[in-house]
């Protein structure tokens, strides 16, 4: 595990029609990290070659085309291939974030919320509308337990998908992700104009990220990536430049997590 004097570094992994990945390493690498793209073959191939990162990243895009579902194939991927090197990798106390695209996957392939005899306790599926929306959002940070939302209150960044509605199997699964303090990050209701909903997708309780049970694992369907210097902000010509932008502190918690 990483030092305070040595660099923490992230594995962004890439699979076709991944397109997020040069903006979530700039991120990681503003907030200190060090960061290497490996595709999604390359890994199949040596797994092993996860012992050298603290923090895997799984970033947006559309992998495979978004076939079948947003996520899915990948998903599968990362189930039958790398099932036991993801494993070892969170149980050796390390960190898995998940964004958009990611969180899909993450979700999909039970290592956010583990499958039980009935299949997938949760899952992401298509906005209310129908149709992919692209714009800005309110959040709120809901969790002590997740590490990448340390001292994050409230931040604003945006969203740009599709399949972003959070579904829960039943009402156990939501009390249970409740009571484990496990929904991380939310979309403030009364904080768009009444034209616009302030949840952008019909998602169950307003989630817009979640957290394993560890806290360790965090899958979100905003971009922090989008939002980490203070002109990334739609308004910072006339609201002012802010220190930094509002994503950076989730880059900086992982970071700072192995310091
Ligand atoms: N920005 C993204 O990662 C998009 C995720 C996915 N392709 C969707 O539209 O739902």
């Amino acid at each position: 595990m990483a030092t305070a004097t040595s660099t923490v570094k992230a594995l962004i992994l890439r699979a076709p029609g991944t397109n997020c990945d040069q903006e979530t390493g700039f991120a990681f690498e503003t907030a200190g990290g060090h960061c290497d793209y490996v595709h999604i073959n390359e890994l199949v191939e040596r797994p092993a070659m996860m012992n050298d990162y603290q923090i895997l990243c799984l970033p947006g895009g559309f992998s495979y085309g978004d076939d079948i579902a947003a996520g899915r194939i990948l998903a599968s991927q990362m189930e039958s291939r790398l099932f036991d090197a993801i494993s070892s990798f969170r149980d050796a106390g390390k960190l898995i974030l998940g964004i958009c695209n990611g969180f899909q996957i993450l979700i999909k392939s039970g290592f956010l919320l583990p499958k039980d005899e009935q299949g997938l306790p949760a899952t992401l599926t298509w906005n209310d509308s129908g149709r992919f929306i692209d714009r800005w959002v309110e959040l709120k940070a809901n969790s002590n337990r997740c590490v990448f939302l340390r001292d994050v209150e409230q931040i604003y960044l945006p969203i740009a998908h599709a399949e972003g509605k959070f579904v829960a199997r039943d009402q156990a699964v939501i009390d249970s992700l409740q009571a484990n303090d496990q929904i991380a990050l939310s979309y403030i209701q009364g904080s768009q104009s009444e034209s616009i909903a302030a949840n952008p997708n019909g998602s169950t309780l307003d989630l817009a990220g979640l957290c394993d049970d560890t806290g360790r694992i965090f899958g979100l369907m905003p971009h922090p990536e989008r939002h980490i210097d203070p002109t990334h902000h739609p308004r910072w010509t006339r609201e002012g430049l802010a220190e930094s932008g509002d994503g950076l502190a989730i880059f900086e918690n992982a970071i700072r997590y192995f310091a």
